[in-house]
């Protein structure tokens, strides 16, 4: 049984045989298909996507190592090589089978070879099927910093099939459970609770759902993040610093989600000091946090390294550091601009868990 989410001008389809993606690829007259994947993805995606595919025939392979170190410019540079030297022309279609990684820097490829080229997302983690697929952020890392380089670009659509998580292991999955858990602090308590009543491993394709329904609430009203859209930054401008910080320093550096879950309580912090948030609020979002992911260790030592990420945040204006802050669980407001000496209290609040 197929559903469907409409979005910015493409459909998202939850479908466990990737039937809608051989209607589409049926409908539409491609000149040629490249699918991207990663060496994981190809090991365990390729295959199913093979056995519900066995009309996709002719496929160019582009395969890349897996991991956040390699979402950059040097990869990007061997995705359009062999886009250009397999022939890629305007009418060809970029298949990104993979997570946030995959989904990112490949339609930052497909989006800017030949000024475009037709992509479409098959997310095969937790995480991507939750956020990263849906929406059109696209883009890399540079210099350390998250997704420096990239454009606002929309899929032509997104083919969910939970059954690739079936290969996922328990670190992935509850990575990717603490955007379900934004989700749920930024615009929905009651579906806040409903994550809070399970473990990440019980999650179902009705939670996935709501999630993308959530996402995709506010990515069709504000596309490129002018306003409404920074709410789904919540917990990222201190959380992108410590995955930055962490993989430039750690030798196995923190997933995505992990750090957004260090993020998140230091805003929840934020919230309560600057924008209303109660402190029952902030006590049951820190509780809980922590209950799901371990308290990532640092010290005021590492607080001007933060500091210097935080100043490259894509929500930052003329030099202040912009956040999204909770008003309540469930509310959350954007464009609020912090002082240093209030995000240090935040990670002091942080680092006294240690
Ligand atoms: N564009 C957006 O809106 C958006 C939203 C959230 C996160 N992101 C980005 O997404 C990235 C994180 O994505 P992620 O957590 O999916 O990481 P990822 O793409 O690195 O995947 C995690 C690991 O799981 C492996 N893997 C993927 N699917 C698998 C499967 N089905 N079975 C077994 N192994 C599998 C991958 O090879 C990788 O080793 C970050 O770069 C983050 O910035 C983007
Ligand atoms: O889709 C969005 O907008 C988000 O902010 C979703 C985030 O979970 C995601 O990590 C996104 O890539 C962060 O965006 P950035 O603009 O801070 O790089
Ligand atoms: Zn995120």
């Amino acid at each position: 049984m197929i559903s469907e989410i409409k979005s910015n001008n493409y459909s998202v389809f939850f479908d466990k045989k990737l039937e809608a993606l051989d209607d589409f690829l049926n409908s539409n007259s491609y000149s040629k298909v490249f699918v991207l994947t990663d060496r994981n993805t190809g090991e365990y995606c390729l295959p199913v996507f093979k056995r519900y595919l066995p009309k996709l025939t002719e496929y160019d392979l582009i395969e890349i190592d897996p991991g956040e170190e390699n979402k950059n410019i040097d990869f990007c540079i061997g995705i359009w090589k062999m886009l250009l030297d397999f022939g890629a022309d305007r009418k060809s279609l970029m298949v990104n089978l993979g997570g946030g990684v995959i989904t990112d820097i490949g339609g930052f490829a497909a989006s800017t070879f030949k000024r475009g080229i037709d992509f479409v997302q098959i997310p095969t983690t937790l995480l991507s099927q939750v956020d990263a697929s849906v929406g059109g952020k696209t883009g890399i890392d540079m210099d350390g910093v998250k997704n420096i380089i990239g454009t606002f670009a929309q899929p032509k659509a997104v083919f969910i099939n939970s059954s690739f998580l079936s290969t996922l292991d328990d670190r992935q999955i509850t990575s990717g459970f603490a955007e379900m858990i934004k989700h749920g602090l930024i615009y929905d308590y009651d579906y806040f609770k409903q994550l809070k009543a399970i473990s990440p491993k019980e999650i179902n394709d009705q939670l996935v759902r709501r999630s993308v329904e959530i996402k995709n609430d506010v990515v069709t009203k504000d596309p490129t993040e002018k306003g409404l859209r920074k709410i789904l930054n919540f917990g990222h401008t201190i959380g992108h610093a410590i995955e930055s910080y962490s993989l430039a320093n750690d030798s196995f550096p923190l997933l995505h989600g992990e750090a957004i879950g260090a993020g998140m309580i230091c805003e929840a912090y934020l919230s309560h000091r600057l924008n209303g948030l109660p402190l029952e609020a902030l006590n049951e979002i820190t509780d809980y946090v922590k209950s799901i992911f371990p308290v990532y260790s640092f010290g005021e030592g590492i607080y001007e390294d933060l500091f210097a990420y935080m100043r490259n945040d894509k929500k930052n204006t003329s030099g202040n550091i912009g956040f999204a802050l909770l008003k309540q669980i469930g509310t959350c407001e954007f464009d609020i601009y912090v002082r240093q000496e209030d995000i240090k209290e935040s990670l002091d609040y942080y680092c006294s868990f240690n």
